[in-house]
């Protein structure tokens, strides 16, 4: 047997032992702990590449020193848990799957000896992992973090909890994350919850379910009368449903390919675990009624909010339902009458765009020429939009009054886990990606955008019917008398509405 010391590398080791797996007293392995790499060699004849293996400290969510009940065992023991990306033996696809690094340390009988040299293995991995992230404008949640998890069990496929107990759970014990699971009874319930709670509590509000609830989240903390403070709670998201847009966004933006179903939610449980919370974009929007709400990640109008609501009937399809809707809603494609307009993004470029026609007067403009801040209860002012009922600015762009079959604004990349529908979008740039479809598409066109759609590609080829445009602000006037509007997939009064941009009003965990 080769027992000299196997080489780390040309990278500096910063710590080295040598013990036995906890399940094969048999066996001896060295172990290098490098500042960024935990590396475990076996020490057997054979082949270094096959005994040895390679983790990266990034992929670290935890590490923890132990002993077993049996008082007769002086040993101690320490496991690191890993969720590094790997190839998928069924098929080419690329996700994180969980690896465990579990050894035996006892050299010396003296119980407590051996627990803190199990110790000081576990903080200075914790240590050096903690050192490998690089949050960018984000920051680390402090450690131990205590998170609170709203779990819908009826989203999606009815499996959340299902799912929460087989992967959440394990997952959030491995990076020693405690946590509350608090499973909702009924629509609103999470709303009025967070309205209501001792927010101090936690460290974090996870939602694990579809859109909705985080939706409902967000509009409770913004109902408070400490909204500002309450907003900057750090929000987490947990695939549960059968859209789960923001899910796949925050996947997306952590760069790495894409992934569905269990895969995402692992994927989005690691970076749970990993804790870097950023700023993250919230849009207000303004209805005929008053009400003004908050949005996260979409309004939509015609084609695409008709798809929403009408495939809620194929839930059980899980995210295949919106495939199926799309379907059978080009089979009957509407058209809808109505006007739209918006403020462009400072640097916006607009593509393929229609006729837009200058916005004639600004009579909401005071006499210095800037729009007057309206100022509603909860939530910031907004300071680009005029009473709904007025007219716009003159550095709006009105599109004319035509015949649309959609609208679409997206402030995250994803419109479902499998529509990259604003490829560059982010977090937080303060930018809404308007798009909006006008009539005399034909059907086999509009299919092939959404086709495109699913690897993000739809804006690279050509098509005179769809309009994208970075914009600030919008205002939605539809004039066919009935249709569909979505705000994050739920659906809203029927009419006029505006919205505006609020970069980074919120705080969500990202990778
Ligand atoms: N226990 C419950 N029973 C019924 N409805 C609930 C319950 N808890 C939450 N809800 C409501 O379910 C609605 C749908 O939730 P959500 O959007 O999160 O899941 P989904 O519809 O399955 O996902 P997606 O939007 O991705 O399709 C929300 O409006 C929420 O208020």
């Amino acid at each position: 047997m080769d027992r000299k010391r196997p080489e780390a590398d040309s990278k500096e080791v910063t710590l080295y032992g040598e013990f036995s797996p906890n399940n094969n007293l048999k066996v001896r392995c060295v172990v290098n702990l490098t500042e960024r790499e935990f590396i475990v060699q076996r020490l057997t004849s054979a082949p270094a590449r096959r005994s040895k293996v390679v983790l990266s400290l990034r992929d670290c969510v935890g590490c923890r020193a132990y002993q077993k009940e049996d008082k007769a065992d002086p040993a101690a023991y320490f496991a690191a848990y890993f969720y590094p990306l790997k190839c998928r033996r069924v098929s080419s696809r690329v996700s994180r799957q969980r690896v465990e690094q579990c050894f035996r340390l006892s050299a010396l009988q003296d119980p407590r000896a051996n627990l803190e040299e199990a110790e000081k293995w576990a903080r200075a991995v914790r240590e050096r992992s903690a050192r490998q992230q690089q949050p960018g404008d984000g920051v680390l949640l402090s450690c131990p973090c205590r998170m609170l998890l709203l779990v819908n069990p009826q989203s999606g496929k009815g499996q959340a909890l299902t799912l929460y107990n087989s992967q959440i759970k394990p997952m959030l014990n491995d990076a020693g994350i405690r946590h509350t699971m608090l499973p909702t009874e009924h629509q609103n319930h999470a709303r009025e919850f967070v309205k209501g709670a001792d927010l101090s509590q936690w460290d974090a509000l996870v939602i694990m379910s579809g859109d909705g609830l985080l939706y409902e989240v967000i509009n409770g903390l913004l109902e408070r009368s400490d909204w500002e403070e309450a907003i900057r709670t750090p929000l987490g998201i947990l695939p549960g449903g059968s859209g789960n847009a923001l899910a796949a966004s925050i996947h997306h933006y952590s760069g790495a390919s894409p992934v569905f179903g269990e895969d995402l939610l692992v994927s989005c449980g690691f970076l749970l675990c990993r804790a870097a919370v950023f700023p993250m974009d919230l849009v207000s929007v303004h209805l005929s009624s008053g009400q003004r709400l908050f949005s996260f990640l979409s309004l939509a109008w015609g084609f695409v909010a008709d798809v929403d609501v009408e495939s809620e009937k194929y839930r059980h399809f899980g995210s295949a339902r919106f495939t199926v809707g799309t379907l059978v809603r080009l089979a009957s494609l509407r058209i809808y009458r109505g006007r739209l307009a918006y403020l462009p993004a400072g640097s916006s470029t607009v593509l393929h765009r229609g006729a837009p026609l200058p916005v004639q007067s600004c009579p909401s403009r005071n006499s210095n020429n800037s729009v007057t801040l309206r100022r509603t209860e909860g939530g910031p002012p907004d300071s680009l939009l005029p009473p709904l009922d007025q007219p716009l600015p003159d550095d709006w762009v009105a599109v004319r009054e035509q015949d649309f079959v959609l609208m679409l604004a997206m402030h995250q990349s994803h419109l479902a886990e499998d529509l990259l529908a604003a490829p560059d979008a982010s977090l937080s740039d303060g930018v809404i990606h308007l798009f909006y479809v006008t009539a005399g598409i034909s059907r086999a066109a509009l299919l092939r955008l959404f086709r495109a759609m699913e690897k993000g590609t739809h804006l690279a080829a050509p098509c005179q019917h769809l309009v994208h445009a970075k914009v600030r602000a919008l205002r939605l006037e539809p004039l066919s008398p009935k249709g569909v509007i979505t705000v994050d997939g739920e659906v809203v009064e029927y009419g006029p509405l505006q919205a505006e941009a609020h970069r980074g009003l919120a705080r969500m965990i990202s990778g």
